[in-house]
């Protein structure tokens, strides 16, 4: 089933085209990655499907229902986590949560049972009589996500979760999304860490200028880019000179860059070719390790944004 569906979302902000005729769609228990530069109208994207802002052109709709012009009815449907919060300066933790759940209409005890075990769930619970602003920037994030979580929704929209957070933080929420996608929630995720997108998504969607410029599973990706395989060579010693030059003059080979012993040389992406280069290669420089790549995300994150420049 389509948790969500946008189609043809155009955005205007005066004459800046912020959205052009984006379309996508996130199926029950999916993690797409929602990526793109910044400036590409990724927050914006997210502020349409919540309601906040009116498209210029096209629809949005969250589990059959089109949350454009019906964005009451639609409200329940999902749970935002967005790079700006605050916390009331009143309120400690657990009564955050309750007042959350409160606003979703839950009855008080009910309120209460489900801002104590969102704060299990959030491992929170010892901390529960302080205020957000008191708790640790991986802490607070996680509040975000019992709140968003609260009325337990089908959707759930994240806007660079883990921005700033050290690596022990980011690998707890990252646990906390996967946990979330087992038990079937669809979640659209903005980072701009592609180690992440490459770990948590299912799905990967690149945007730029408000338009699709890639779509696909994290491996399928490269087919939109003609970019070069690598090989990795370790040599016992740094390579001479000569050496270089007949690295770089091998049949297929566009690159080569030299750190220390290491060569990393870029390659045509044809049939055959990385076996003739490795034999070639160890019979010549009796290398002590040799290794082959694809392309990574991140390079194929740089050439579809980066065209047209
Ligand atoms: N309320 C607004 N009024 C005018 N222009 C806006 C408004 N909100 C966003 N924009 C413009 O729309 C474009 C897209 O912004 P948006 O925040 O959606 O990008 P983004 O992909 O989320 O970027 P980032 O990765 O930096 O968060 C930018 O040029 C921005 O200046």
């Amino acid at each position: 089933m389509k948790v969500l569906e946008v189609k043809g979302l155009t955005k205007y902000f005066k004459s800046q085209k912020v959205l052009d005729d984006l379309n996508f769609d996130l199926n029950e228990g999916e993690v797409l990655g929602f990526l793109g530069p910044n400036g590409a109208g990724k927050t914006t994207t997210l502020r349409i499907i919540t309601g906040l802002y009116q498209p210029s052109k096209g629809q949005v709709y969250i589990a059959g229902i089109d949350a454009v012009t019906n964005p009451i009815k639609t409200k329940g449907l999902f749970g935002v986590c967005t790079q700006d919060f605050s916390f009331n300066a009143h309120y400690n933790i657990e009564q955050d949560l309750y007042f959350y759940a409160r606003l979703y209409g839950l009855p008080r005890k009910t309120a209460w049972e489900k801002a104590r075990l969102s704060l299990e769930w959030a491992d929170l619970l010892e901390h529960r009589k302080k205020n957000g602003d008191h708790l640790s920037g991986g802490m607070r994030k996680k509040i975000l996500f019992a709140r968003a979580m609260i009325n337990d929704p089908p959707l759930l929209l994240l806007d660079e979760p883990t921005t700033g957070l050290d690596v022990r933080a980011r690998r707890e929420l990252w646990e906390m999304i996967m946990e979330l996608k087992s038990r079937g929630k669809s979640i659209l995720l903005t980072t701009h860490y592609l180690e992440e997108a490459e770990h948590l998504c299912d799905r990967i969607l690149i945007i730029k200028k408000g338009r699709v410029v890639a779509e696909g599973k994290p491996g399928e990706l490269r087919q939109y880019v003609d970019i070069a395989r690598f090989l990795t060579v370790d040599l016992k010693h740094s390579p001479t000179p000569e050496e270089q030059e007949w690295l770089c003059a091998l049949p297929g080979v566009r690159d080569c860059h030299v750190r220390g012993t290491t060569v990393e040389v870029a390659f045509d992406d044809q049939p055959q070719l990385a076996g003739e280069l490795v034999q070639k290669v160890c019979q010549r420089l009796q290398p002590s390790n040799i290794s082959l790549r694809e392309a990574s995300l991140e390079e194929v994150f740089l050439e579809v944004t980066g065209r047209g420049e």
